[in-house]
């Protein structure tokens, strides 16, 4: 089910177009890498998804509301996070995390216990009575994210959470967004860095100029961008018969044997696929695994720009 749904969403600044008539459709349980670079408009969009500017023209939804008219209770059901934030420094972690769960309408009798679930969640319980002014800048980051979790929103809105952080500090992050994504929380994340967002999006969408030019589940963009899937068929035994047999199979390629999987390059979609898994079975092929390899966000996005003019 979407739980956003924009159309031909657009917000001007004077004469420059930062967004220009963008549609978008997030579901439930979507995480939707937003890539694109600097200027591209990923922050306008967020900004205007977390309601925090009016758009031009154009309309969306978001949990079931419309964004300009219901937008109370929009901010009280998804999670924002600016690129740019300021929290009170002279308050400790703890306090701070009690702040905004009050903010948010929490009720007193859970706030403790829902403030600790939280320390642990973002992996700063340690730092719980340290002052805000001395953490870390990838902890603040971190704390960013604590206080969205407060209030559990249906929708989070990451604005490039990780830029500017140490190497480690992106690790950290990325722990926790994976654990998100685990949980099956909906998730819209930017970013002009790819390898930021590779391996917990299940979505993305390209951002260039105000527009979005592609955008779908990363697989299926794959399939589209390179017209082929790719698969990792592990047998039993000497792999040599199987990899014979997946030669003969049309539209197929072996691109690879390490041991006893076999990568494997085939063009066609789900149907194709089953029609080699049963190929292999009925030819008396042991087949322990079977799947479509997971593409890797980057060498898709070096596909789409290797191929742009
Ligand atoms: N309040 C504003 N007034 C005027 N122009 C703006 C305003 N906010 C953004 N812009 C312009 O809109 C365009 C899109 O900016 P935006 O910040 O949304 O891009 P972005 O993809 O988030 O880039 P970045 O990664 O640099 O944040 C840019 O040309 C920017 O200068």
């Amino acid at each position: 089910m979407a739980i956003l749904e924009a159309q031909e969403i657009r917000k001007e600044f004077g004469p420059l177009v930062a967004v220009n008539d963008v549609s978008l459709s997030v579901d439930e349980g979507d995480v939707l890498g937003l890539i694109g670079p600097n200027g591209a408009g990923k922050s306008t969009l967020l900004r205007m998804f977390g309601t925090l500017l009016r758009p031009t023209a154009g309309r969306a939804q978001l949990v079931g509301r419309d964004l300009t008219k219901d937008y109370l209770h929009i901010r009280k059901h998804v999670g924002f996070l600016p690129d740019f934030f300021n929290l009170y420094s002279d308050l400790t972690l703890g306090e701070c995390l009690r702040f905004f769960a009050e903010a948010y309408g929490v009720p007193r009798s859970a706030i403790a216990a829902r403030v600790e679930e939280v320390l642990s969640y973002i992996e700063l319980a340690d730092k719980r009575d340290s002052f805000i002014r001395h953490l870390s800048r990838g902890m603040v980051q971190r704390v960013g994210l604590g206080m969205l979790l407060v209030h559990d929103p249906q929708l989070f809105l990451l604005d490039e959470p990780a830029s500017g952080l140490d190497p480690k500090a992106r690790i950290q992050l990325r722990n926790i967004l994976r654990k998100l994504s685990a949980e099956g929380k909906t998730v819209i994340i930017s970013s002009h860095i790819l390898t930021e967002l590779s391996g917990f999006c299940s979505h993305v969408a390209i951002m260039n100029r105000g527009r979005i030019e592609l955008s779908g589940a990363v697989d299926e963009i794959r399939r589209k961008v390179t017209g082929s899937m790719q698969v990792e068929v592990s047998v039993l035994g000497d792999p040599e018969q199987a990899v014979a047999m997946i030669r003969r199979f049309p539209l197929v390629s072996v691109v690879g044997v390490d041991r006893a999987t076999i990568s494997v390059e085939m063009v066609g979609g789900p149907q194709e696929l089953a029609g080699l898994n049963a190929h292999l079975v009925h030819g008396g092929i042991e087949v322990v695994r079977f799947a479509e390899r997971k593409t890797d966000l980057e060498d898709l996005f070096m596909k789409i720009s290797g191929d742009a003019p």
